[in-house]
């Protein structure tokens, strides 16, 4: 077993484990928000199919109103017109001009067009008051190609994603199933919110804040509730729990002697780690148990979130082929200062938010025991190890969202 990892190791060492499969299943498009694409998309279809009109007018040939203007006019005759989805078929030939709304196709024998504002319709006829120019034609395939792959693998379906995934043509997509994270809690004082809180009890908040950041992360939460003093439970519970991809434990890793989670990874598993360099979250364990990696997360509500999010959502990226980084670090100025320590890398829970510049400021009380700092906040400032950050200065902050 290692111990006291760098965070870059110890991401290492979690990512070395990503190597399932998840399952494929075909979902209609509608129902696909927010999933992973498990296939390249190419388009079925040019868009537009056509050279097209971006603009409500009349087509005619450019050499026709060259120089048309209030004072000197072009006059043509209008023999037909166009209105998307029920395009002119006829040629138009010189002195000819077609009425046309955006989105029509370019009648055969036009190359430009004029914008209705600048025209007058007088019966048969149309005066165009300006040139009409090819600027307002969008060329076919301008926004897709047939053939062309627009979506890949890996890429998660936005709204624009899922828009883009229709105006290629797809009704439906093939994604990953959501990998499946057992969710396991410890610790005699926990119980479950609802029921009477004992002497020096606290209410099981862990398995709700795992529960949405493996969601978020586009895992499905296997809530496995809360384990006894016995191993051979703790196993009957893991095996009750069907197929995971996942097992996150939380508390019971740092140097207590009550810890029945950590004896049981210890020896009917394998540990490949435990602790690593920062604050909060020093103590988190990566084991293997019969091929099931697990994360053991600190039990502290802080440490067991930052954890979760630093490790265990790239884990579920990688599984999910997914080709946004699970994180991404932008820069920001202090407006408060913010702590570091001594040979760890820290995570402070900050606020960011834009005022006239990126800026961000500490939520308050940073122990990891209050679970207060990380609703209110939304980003994590990073402190690299023996170092301050002193308000102005500049720092990392993670944003705890989803950033594309
Ligand atoms: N002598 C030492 N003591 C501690 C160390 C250390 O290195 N030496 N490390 C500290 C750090 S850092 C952390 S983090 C915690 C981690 O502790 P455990 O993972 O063993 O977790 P527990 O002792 O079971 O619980 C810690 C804390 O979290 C509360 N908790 C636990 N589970 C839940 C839950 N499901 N929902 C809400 N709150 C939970 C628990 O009541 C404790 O208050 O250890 C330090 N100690
Ligand atoms: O490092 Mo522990 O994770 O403070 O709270």
């Amino acid at each position: 077993m290692r111990a006291n990892l760098s965070v870059e190791e110890a991401l290492e060492l979690v990512l070395a484990e990503a190597r399932g499969e998840p399952g494929v299943e075909e979902l209609p498009l509608g129902e696909a928000l927010g999933r992973v694409l498990a296939e390249d998309l190419a388009s079925l279809a040019d868009h537009p199919d056509q050279d097209d009109t971006a603009i409500d007018g009349y087509a005619c040939r450019e050499a026709d109103a060259l120089g048309a203007s209030r004072e000197s006019p072009a006059r043509l005759r209008v023999i037909g017109e166009s209105p998307a989805g029920r395009p002119f078929r006829g040629r138009v030939g010189p002195g000819e001009a077609v009425a046309v709304y955006t989105g029509a196709p370019i009648p055969e024998g036009t190359d430009a067009v004029v914008r209705v504002e600048d025209t007058r319709r007088e019966g048969d006829e149309v005066l165009l008051f300006a040139p009409a120019s090819p600027k307002d034609i969008r060329p076919k395939g301008d926004d897709l190609r047939r053939g062309e792959v627009y979506l890949r693998r890996g890429d998660l379906l936005t709204p624009g994603r899922l828009g883009l995934a229709a105006a290629m043509g797809h009704p439906q997509v093939r994604v990953f199933r959501p990998p499946r994270v057992g969710i396991l809690s410890t610790g005699d004082e926990v119980v479950e919110p609802g029921e009477p809180l004992p002497y020096g009890g606290v209410y099981n908040s862990n398995a709700y804040s795992l529960l949405g950041l493996v969601r978020e992360a586009g895992g499905e939460p296997v809530l496995l509730g809360k384990v006894e003093d016995e191993p051979q439970r703790v196993l009957a519970r893991l095996e009750g729990a069907g197929r995971l991809d996942l097992l996150l434990t939380s508390g019971g890793v740092s140097m207590g002697e009550y810890d029945v989670v950590r004896k049981v990874l210890e020896e009917r598993g394998e540990v490949l780690f435990w602790k690593v360099k920062q604050q909060p979250g020093g103590p988190l364990l990566l084991a293997r148990l019969d091929g099931l990696p697990v994360l053991g997360l600190p039990g502290n509500p802080v440490s067991s979130m930052v954890t979760f999010f630093l490790y265990g959502r790239p884990f579920l990226y990688r599984l999910l082929r997914r080709t946004e980084p699970p994180y991404r670090a932008l820069r920001a100025k202090a407006l408060t200062p913010f702590r570091g320590a001594a040979g760890k890398k820290v995570f402070r829970r900050g606020i960011l938010s834009f005022e006239g510049e990126l800026v961000v400021r500490t939520t308050g009380n940073q122990s990891s025991g209050v679970l207060r700092s990380m609703a209110l906040g939304n980003a994590l400032v990073v402190i690299p190890p023996d170092q301050e950050v002193r308000e102005g200065e500049a720092v990392e902050a993670i944003p705890l969202t989803f950033v594309l």
